[in-house]
């Protein structure tokens, strides 16, 4: 129960539910997004991230659970305010612009037409978006990052409560694409609204959000700040959906698990379980061998193991290598900010920052 003196979430979403044909592609989804904050809604190709939005701005109805903005109900399942009354802006992946309408239009449409507050508002947010001059201009006659520009300036123009972003980067050109994030954050932050995006990508989920909800078959699995979610992953899959992983499995005996890194802890885990001990290419630590010795074992990186390089690979801002374990024979990823490109065969030792890894019960 929220304390009644507590001011509530700009948007709140209850235990949504939708079903096509039998199908349920939204389980159970609840959010809540606060006036000034950027949630991320994140997760694979079909999971259910635009059908919850969908939902949101109105334009699909959910088959059980509510939604509301600043603590007001605006829609259950037989209630239910129209898109157009809910405060909700939305931009979408193709911006839709208007074609016949020049750009200040565009950006005009939504507001109560022909008064100079608007004049003032639409000229305010061109130039916001750096786009003086860009007002009679039509959208064909402007860029990707241009058109992107005057569709984020469109849907802040009437002060929505609530943005809705589906994917909104994803039609730009790549390089261009983090500049473009940087600014419309900046923008979004500015105007103080909640926004909630919808994206595929682990690093525009990352640069974007105060807060990430993960989801995966239709449920929110983990929502936390992108550290959190990055550094405590609930799963092995959560962890693999922002890297490369590597992993390393055994059997528990006594809260402990045997590998090449010598043991593990898992607390709590019952005897004879199967884990996987997940670590990330990045946290493995590389050193070099001396006459047949490796490192020696430390409290926070344990135990050394031996193993040879199989290939190696430069990657701009870092190179890949790959290497076999003497023990057990699994192939592990490092990856190492530099230029590293030892030779297939050469014999190193291997080391794992004990706590960037993560120890899950083997599933399936
Ligand atoms: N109107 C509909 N009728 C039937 N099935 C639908 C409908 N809309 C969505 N689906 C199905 O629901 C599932 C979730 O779709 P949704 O578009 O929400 O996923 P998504 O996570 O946004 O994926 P993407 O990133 O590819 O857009 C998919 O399997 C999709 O085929």
């Amino acid at each position: 129960m929220r304390d009644l003196t507590e001011t509530p979430p700009r948007l709140e979403v209850q235990n949504l539910v939708r079903r096509f044909d039998g199908q349920t592609v939204v389980d159970d989804v609840s959010l809540t997004i606060p006036a000034g904050q950027v949630t991320c809604l994140l997760g694979p190709s079909g999971c259910g991230k635009s059908t919850t939005l969908r939902m949101i701005a109105g334009v699909d109805m959910q088959d059980r659970g509510r939604i509301l903005v600043d603590g007001r109900l605006i829609c259950d399942t037989v209630f239910r305010i129209p898109p157009e009354r809910r405060s909700i802006g939305l931009m979408f992946q193709d911006f839709a612009l208007f074609p016949h309408l020049s750009v200040a239009e565009n950006i005009a449409f939504g507001l109560t037409r022909g008064d100079a507050a608007q004049a003032r508002r639409v000229d305010a947010l061109l130039e916001r978006v750096s786009l003086s001059g860009f007002g009679p201009k039509y959208p064909h006659e402007l860029s990707g990052g241009e058109q992107q520009r005057v569709a984020l300036a469109r849907a802040l123009a009437p002060n929505p409560r609530i943005l809705l972003m589906d994917e909104p980067f994803s039609g730009l050109d790549e390089r261009l694409r983090d500049g473009i994030r940087d600014d419309t954050l900046a923008l979004l932050k500015e105007e103080g609204t909640a926004v909630l995006l919808v994206t595929h990508e682990p690093h525009e989920a990352m640069r974007m959000a105060d807060e990430i909800a993960l989801m995966r078959r239709g449920r929110v699995v983990q929502r936390g700040a992108p550290y959190n979610i990055y550094n405590a992953p609930v799963d092995r899959e959560a962890a693999a959906f922002f890297s490369d992983i590597n992993i390393l499995r055994g059997e528990v005996q006594g809260a402990l698990t045997e590998t090449a890194f010598g043991e593990f802890l898992a607390p709590g885990v019952p005897d004879g379980t199967e884990v996987e001990i997940v670590i990330r290419p990045q946290h493995l630590k590389i050193d070099f061998d001396r006459a047949g010795r490796g490192p020696n074992p430390t409290p926070s990186d344990g135990t050394a193991a031996r193993a040879e390089v199989v290939r190696a690979r430069f990657l701009g801002r870092e190179s890949l290598v790959e290497f076999r374990l003497d023990y057990g024979g699994d192939i592990l990823k490092a990856t190492v900010p530099a230029v590293f490109l030892p030779k297939p065969g050469t014999v190193m030792w291997l080391m794992i920052r004990r706590d960037r890894c993560f120890v899950f019960p083997r599933r399936g």
